[in-house]
């Protein structure tokens, strides 16, 4: 577990990792094209490193290299076996990601039910409905799921998502590369995430055209076996968990190596706040030395639609409004469980928020938290719980590391180089 105190406000400069979001359909993609992948800025946290060895166990290569060990090279299959370990493959949520590609090897991918996040029922039934659209037959019992490839048609492949899901589309495109087929997707979640994979593909020889309501993907005309490379976008989640930390504490400080066009939610969040707030060239600035909260009411409201507030984003700054001015509305109808997990750890904190409804919640602040004994029960409460440390008086001691691990290598080493008053300890 770590300890934190309140201490000076957060300085100087940081750099984050690749994002764990996009390196796993990343690597997932890498393994559908059957071409050798070179990806750059892959991090370590156990998430990826877990996809890392599924990946193993499917039979690629897989392997970061020795000088830049941020840098993987993953080689096609030529010994594929479909049944992958389902105590490894339950860990996370995104093994759900490598169907398609054991489908191309192996022309079947048996799963266990997927892991992640405990944050409420995390439903794949339009992962079915795309599998079955390409013409796969898929059964499902208790333990897990099954998909077989049976269909060999060449049309054009339509699906119509009922929502914005992120991994349907991410299954959808990666299914499409795997027999090479063209596909129609309405509906399609636009996250960068997703548009990573996006881009990755057109630098393989795939055409993707995309406006709000449609993604299209097309093989390229001269199918090629040479090696491509890609890079894993820096991690806009760490980056915009990091910039609330330095608000909270009042300083100053810039956060390298992020897009600034994945943080144009988070950037309104702050500003409206009150922090002046810059994101340009691969750098996000927070000047919140002197800054004035404006007291404004922040609704951050988790949404899939293009643009809007991450999820993700939401827990760091429900800690952060917890210190400022004004009345604050938080909701997330998509992890429906997420509430569940983040309110009861800030209460223990002593913070008093207003439950409308199981996803929705009201804050009023600002509120002066105390430190008790905590628990990273998800990631993102992990490092909410974290910044909120950062405020509360006394010693907060944050238990439940391995959650926060699974989507950041180090954040707690990111914070104690901005001057966090944080330390591991043994319990
Ligand atoms: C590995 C990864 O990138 N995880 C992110 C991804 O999760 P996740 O992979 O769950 O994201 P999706 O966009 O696919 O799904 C969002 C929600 O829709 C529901 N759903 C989805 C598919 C389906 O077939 N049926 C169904 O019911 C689930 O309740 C799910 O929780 O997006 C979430 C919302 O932006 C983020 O909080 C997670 O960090
Ligand atoms: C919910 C998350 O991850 P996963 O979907 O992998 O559980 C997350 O990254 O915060």
């Amino acid at each position: 577990m770590v300890a934190i105190r309140p201490g000076s406000p957060l300085t100087g400069s940081v750099t984050v990792d690749g994002s764990k979001n996009a390196a796993l359909p990343l690597l997932a993609a890498a393994a559908a094209l059957r071409r050798p992948v070179r990806l750059g800025n892959v991090p370590t946290n156990t998430d990826v490193e877990t996809m890392l060895t599924l990946l193993q166990q499917g039979g690629w290569h897989a392997a970061r290299s020795v000088n830049d060990p941020q840098t993987t090279l993953i080689l096609p299959s030529d010994q594929s076996q479909p049944d992958l370990a389902p105590e490894v493959a339950a860990r996370i949520r995104a093994s759900y990601y490598l169907v398609p590609a054991l489908l191309g090897a192996c022309g079947r991918a048996r799963l266990p039910w997927p892991g992640g996040c405990d944050i409420g029922a995390r439903g794949m039934e339009q992962h079915f409905k795309v599998y079955e659209r390409f013409g796969d037959r898929t059964t499902m019992d208790d333990r897990g799921y099954f998909v077989e490839a049976t269909a060999r048609d060449s049309g054009t492949v339509s699906v119509m998502l009922p929502f914005r899901s992120r991994g349907a589309t991410v299954a959808a495109l990666l299914r499409a590369v795997v027999e090479g087929r063209p596909l129609r997707l309405g509906q399609p979640n636009l996250s960068p995430e997703v548009l990573s994979v996006v881009e990755a593909l057109r630098t393989a020889g795939w055409e993707s055209r995309f406006g709000e309501n449609t993604l299209s993907l097309r093989p390229p005309v001269i199918p090629s076996e040479e090696s491509v490379s890609w890079r894993v976008p820096g991690d806009k989640i760490e980056a915009g968990t990091l910039a609330c930390a330095v608000a909270v504490t009042g300083g100053e400080a810039q956060i390298l190596g992020v897009r600034s066009g994945d943080l144009a939610p988070l950037v309104d969040a702050l500003r409206l706040l009150g922090f002046p707030t810059e994101a340009d060239d691969g750098t996000l600035t927070v000047r919140a030395r002197g800054a004035r909260p404006t007291g404004r009411s922040l609704q951050a409201v988790a949404s899939l639609d293009p643009g809007a507030l991450d999820a993700d984003f939401e827990p760091p700054l429900m800690a952060l409004a917890l210190s400022l001015p004004g009345t604050h509305l938080f909701a997330d109808a998509i992890n429906p469980g997420r509430h569940g997990n983040l309110l009861p750890q800030l209460t223990r904190l002593g913070a008093k928020i207003h439950e409308l409804c199981p996803t929705e919640c009201r804050i009023t602040g600002p509120q002066r938290l105390s430190g008790a004994g905590v628990e990273a029960t998800d990631i993102r409460t992990g490092s909410a719980l974290a910044i909120a440390g950062l405020t509360a008086h006394g010693v907060t001691t944050l238990g439940g590391l391995e959650q926060l691990r699974r989507g950041h290598a180090d954040l707690p080493v990111k914070l104690h180089a901005l001057g966090a008053d944080i330390c591991e300890v043994i319990p």
